[in-house]
């Protein structure tokens, strides 16, 4: 079904030269991953968000080396062509450049993933250079960076003012040069992402960062109305309710097994009439009950 050729860095490229809206949204699963692939995004992020959404923490700390890999696992088993990037997660790139590329390489080798996101600004310059000097592909994300949110002390808009916002300028500059083929801008102004799109060659994907940015990226259970924290966010767009939908599809559920219409003979094994014969000596006909109880099930 699905012919398009794997997006690469390049093409991520090409599409901010030509002016084209980058589409990136987050994955964490095998069904979820392969429906962003049929929907034609061009990047699944396997974002640490996965610590909120999947996983019920309050923030993106607790989440580990293995949490990433093992859903990186399932992404990338459905990702044919999009371009899969990873978030390296809380402080698995601090410290020594080695213990940066041994968690670097194990979710490229375990995970599968294509490329490495890593949050931070000048100070993690160094870590982007070995990554890319081995081959990784690294994705920056400067702004709101929810790994150090006990330091910024809350989800609130970064680079307000002028100082502020010549450091993330600056900071997007030396990631770039550092070898970072794309980069996330998170919660800034409208009028800061766009002086950082301007001035960078590489592609800036935005969240909460207005029109301005080469690419867009969202929480895939924002876009879709699907489950846990989602108190609603200025920058979310809600395209769909599933949460209602499937608490709804569960409770018709509960309902019919508990009116004993489900399961109804469609969905049922019948015995050979001689084995029924033989096993007790009736006859094989289906359950009394159930036939007077009727089937409403649906397909
Ligand atoms: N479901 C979900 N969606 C996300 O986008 C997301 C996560 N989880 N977890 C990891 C980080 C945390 N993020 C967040 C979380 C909250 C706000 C928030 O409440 N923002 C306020 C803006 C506050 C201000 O005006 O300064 C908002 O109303 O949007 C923003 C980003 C983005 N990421
Ligand atoms: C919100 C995006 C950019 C992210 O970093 C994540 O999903 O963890």
């Amino acid at each position: 079904m699905e012919t398009r050729k794997p997006v690469t860095t390049a093409k991520l490229r090409k599409m901010k030269e030509d002016g084209k809206p980058i589409t990136v949204i987050t994955a964490y699963d095998y069904p979820s991953a392969m429906l962003a692939e049929q929907a034609g995004v061009e990047v699944i992020l396997v974002g640490d968000s996965l610590g909120n959404v999947v996983l019920g923490y309050d923030s993106t700390i607790p989440v580990t080396l293995d949490d990433m890999i093992y859903h990186s696992k399932a992404v990338t088993r459905a990702a044919k062509s999009s371009f899969v990037v990873t978030d390296m997660p809380f402080m698995t790139y601090h410290g020594s450049l080695d213990t940066a590329l041994r968690n670097g390489a194990r979710i490229m080798q375990e995970g599968l993933a294509k490329a490495l996101k890593l949050e931070g600004g000048a100070e993690i310059v160094p870590a982007v250079q070995a990554l890319v000097q081995a081959g990784i592909p690294v994705m920056a994300h400067v702004g709101l960076t929810p790994q150090s949110i006990h330091q910024i002390g809350g989800y609130k808009v970064q680079g307000k003012n002028s100082a502020q916002a010549k450091k993330l300028l600056d900071d997007a500059k030396a990631l770039e040069q550092a070898g970072a083929f794309a980069i996330v801008l998170e919660l800034i102004t409208e009028q800061l992402a766009e002086q950082v799109t301007k001035q960078l060659s590489i592609p800036t994907i935005g969240i909460g960062a207005g029109a301005g940015c080469d690419g867009q990226v969202l929480v895939f259970h924002d876009v879709l109305g699907y489950g846990a924290d989602l108190h609603p966010k200025r920058f979310v767009k809600t395209y769909a309710n599933i949460g209602e939908q499937i608490r709804a599809g569960i409770q018709s559920y509960v309902e019919d097994v508990r009116e004993r219409r489900f399961p109804g003979p469609e969905h049922s094994f019948q015995m050979e009439g001689e084995v029924a014969e033989h096993l007790y000596g009736g006859s094989a006909e289906p359950k009394k009950e159930r036939l007077t109880a009727g089937s409403t099930s649906s397909i």
